[in-house]
């Protein structure tokens, strides 16, 4: 399977990209006035600080973060490095991501189950775990040249803010502080997501309606316009705020808050101009990891309305059918009648 980013320049959209009528994304203007909450972590009351987060994460699933503590400069050079990697011929970044044995580096086009798709998505992506970070690293990319030293400083500084906004959502939820301190959260994974300018994005998309099988996701979403996310039956974009970080609740910690907080669905839009390249820091917990609405949360009068399952069989589950109406999922987390 041939990267797209080593053919997409030619102005062809592939039949095998077009999705059928229903799932295109049709109208690609959608309002970003009524978009999603931002909040600013420098401010001086951290309950006032909690209550934005939850809200948000109740209503949206997703809010932005500005004043969050990591450096502009930091957050260019990593965005450059990112743009650096993609722009490499695609044998070279096949080498560069082969050095694992055991594959903890991945690259991919579409999505990681491009042969059994039944129509691609318009991107590529390259994805590895980040802690413990000395152990992982000697497995990352060596080219571009700076990419170990910038995406490692990154993903610790994206290590600090997730469990920084954990804390917050623990105390909303009424949680010990260290909830998430343990296997929930200690197999984090930097993704880098390309999307080239596409020939026709009504017909197709840069990723499809999909919920993060994460506990929360950091994103940095750059300049460029494509992530809309699914509120009351229709989209709203995600708009572009200069050196702000996207948060999303992924669908572990809607398991966990025991269906308070919302893992919302998103997907990705494409555009015919600009390149649009993205870096998500994932908080995944271990395979072994039993996830199940936290004990604090559920008593008799409200009742645990998800399953305990172990994490490795959710992704088991996940992978069979990763739009969030999977069978396999839903069969996996809902309780029997
Ligand atoms: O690139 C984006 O804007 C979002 C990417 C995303 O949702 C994902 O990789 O799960
Ligand atoms: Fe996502």
């Amino acid at each position: 399977m041939e990267l797209l980013s080593s053919w997409c320049y030619d102005g062809s959209l592939p039949e095998s990209y077009v999705m059928p009528p229903e799932r295109r994304p049709g109208n690609l203007v959608v309002p970003l006035e009524k978009s999603i909450p931002v909040i600013d972590l420098q401010c001086h009351d951290p309950k006032d600080t909690i209550q934005q987060i939850l809200k948000a994460s109740q209503d949206y699933g997703f809010f932005q973060v500005i004043n969050h503590g990591v450096s502009e400069e930091l957050m260019d050079e990593t965005r450059n490095v990112a743009e650096e990697f993609h722009a490499m011929p695609g044998l070279d970044k096949e080498r560069e991501c082969g050095k694992d044995p055991n594959g903890s580096c991945k690259l991919y086009t579409s999505s990681y189950a491009y042969p059994r798709e039944d129509f691609h998505y318009w991107r590529d992506a390259v994805t590895h775990p980040c802690r413990p970070l000395d152990e992982r690293i000697q497995y990352w990319p060596e080219k571009p040249t700076r990419y170990r030293e910038v995406v490692g400083t990154y993903s610790v500084e994206m290590w600090k803010l997730s469990c920084r906004i954990l804390e917050f959502i623990c105390e909303g939820l009424g949680l010990s502080v260290d909830y998430f301190s343990n296997d929930l959260t200690q197999v984090p994974k930097i993704m880098i997501n390309y999307y080239p300018p596409c020939p026709a994005p009504s017909l197709t998309l840069g990723l499809s309606k999909h919920c993060d099988p994460t506990i929360i996701t950091i994103l940095l979403q750059g300049q460029i316009n494509g992530l809309q996310v699914f509120k009351d039956g229709r989209w709203i974009g995600v708009q572009p705020l200069p050196h702000a970080f996207v948060v999303n609740i992924g669908y572990l910690l809607q398991i966990i808050s025991n269906g308070k907080l919302k893992g919302a669905e998103h997907r990705v839009v494409t555009n015919s101009r600009y390149a649009r390249t993205t870096i998500c820091f994932f908080v995944y917990p271990r395979d072994e990891s039993l996830i199940e609405p936290a004990k604090a949360l559920v008593n008799a009068s409200n009742p645990a309305i998800y399953k305990a399952f172990k994490f490795v069989d959710f992704v088991t589950a996940f992978v069979l059918n990763p739009d969030d109406t999977g069978e396999a999922v839903k069969e996996l987390i809902t309780l029997n009648p």
